[in-house]
């Protein structure tokens, strides 16, 4: 049986003119299957947030093609690139942007709400069953500003699987922790792969990080030097 694609990049390539013209991405080409767990590194300035965001649709000023889920990401609407967005995609950042005048559940069931495809009900016992799967049930009622930053970065994790996504992106999800919150951030994303079979695409610093992914692309200068399965590192 032939994997389905959940995410193929095109040729893309992307110049920004300001002050002088720089191209920062450079012919960049892959596809990512339903299940793989990719990580995307490199060195600082090599294009990586500007991949993600083009990737997650934020950015729609590019040359090639980004393909989600079979459909052509061109010419679109922000508002249909939004709905898409919701729906497929869970992002969690290195700062979670939790609400903070809003309790821990309702900042995971906001994504679900704004989805409008389950009853408020739906939604709860959905956020609810986040929060349980990820150890941090007992945290739902409280302020989303009274819990630790291990804890919120476990939250905004919640609030990326509300939607049940094709995909998860990250951007440095683990920048902001210290080690040992890294890698309890990192046990989840290795379990949501293992047991969950989740697609995900991370771009990290961190090398150790990626080695425990199941498949590294490398940049440099705007371009792929490296796209390897990850056994291949050891
Ligand atoms: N809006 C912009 N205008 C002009 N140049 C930009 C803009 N945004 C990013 N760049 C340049 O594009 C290049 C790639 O930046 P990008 O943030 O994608 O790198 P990165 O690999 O994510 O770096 P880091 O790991 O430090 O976050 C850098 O040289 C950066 O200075």
């Amino acid at each position: 049986m032939m994997e389905k694609i959940v995410l193929a990049a095109r040729h893309i390539s992307k110049e920004f003119a300001d002050p002088l013209r720089v191209k920062v991405l450079s012919d960049v080409c892959f596809e990512i299957k339903a299940g793989e767990f990719v990580s995307v590194t490199g060195k600082s300035g090599c294009g990586k947030s500007t991949l993600l965001y083009i990737l997650s649709t934020m950015d729609t000023v590019y040359e090639g093609e980004l393909w989600i889920d079979g459909q052509l990401m061109k010419n679109r609407k922000e508002e249909q690139l939004a709905q898409v967005r919701n729906e497929k995609i869970g992002f969690v950042f290195q700062f979670h942007y939790l609400l903070k005048e809003f309790t821990v559940l309702q900042n995971v069931m906001l994504p679900g709400l704004k989805l409008n495809k389950y009853s408020k009900q739906e939604v709860e016992h959905r956020a609810m069953e986040k929060l349980t799967m990820l150890g941090i049930g007992d945290l739902a009622l409280k302020n989303a500003n009274h819990v630790s930053g291990g804890e919120k970065q476990r939250i905004a994790i919640a609030r990326a699987l509300i939607n049940d996504p094709m995909i998860i992106m990250g951007d440095e999800p683990t920048g902001n922790l210290d080690k040992k919150n890294s890698e309890l951030v990192f046990e989840i994303f290795k379990r949501l792969a293992e047991e969950y079979n989740q697609t995900m695409l991370i771009v990290t610093h961190d090398t150790s990080f990626a080695r425990k992914t199941s498949r590294n692309i490398e940049m440099e200068d705007g371009q792929i030097i490296n796209d390897i399965a990850v056994t291949d590192l050891v």
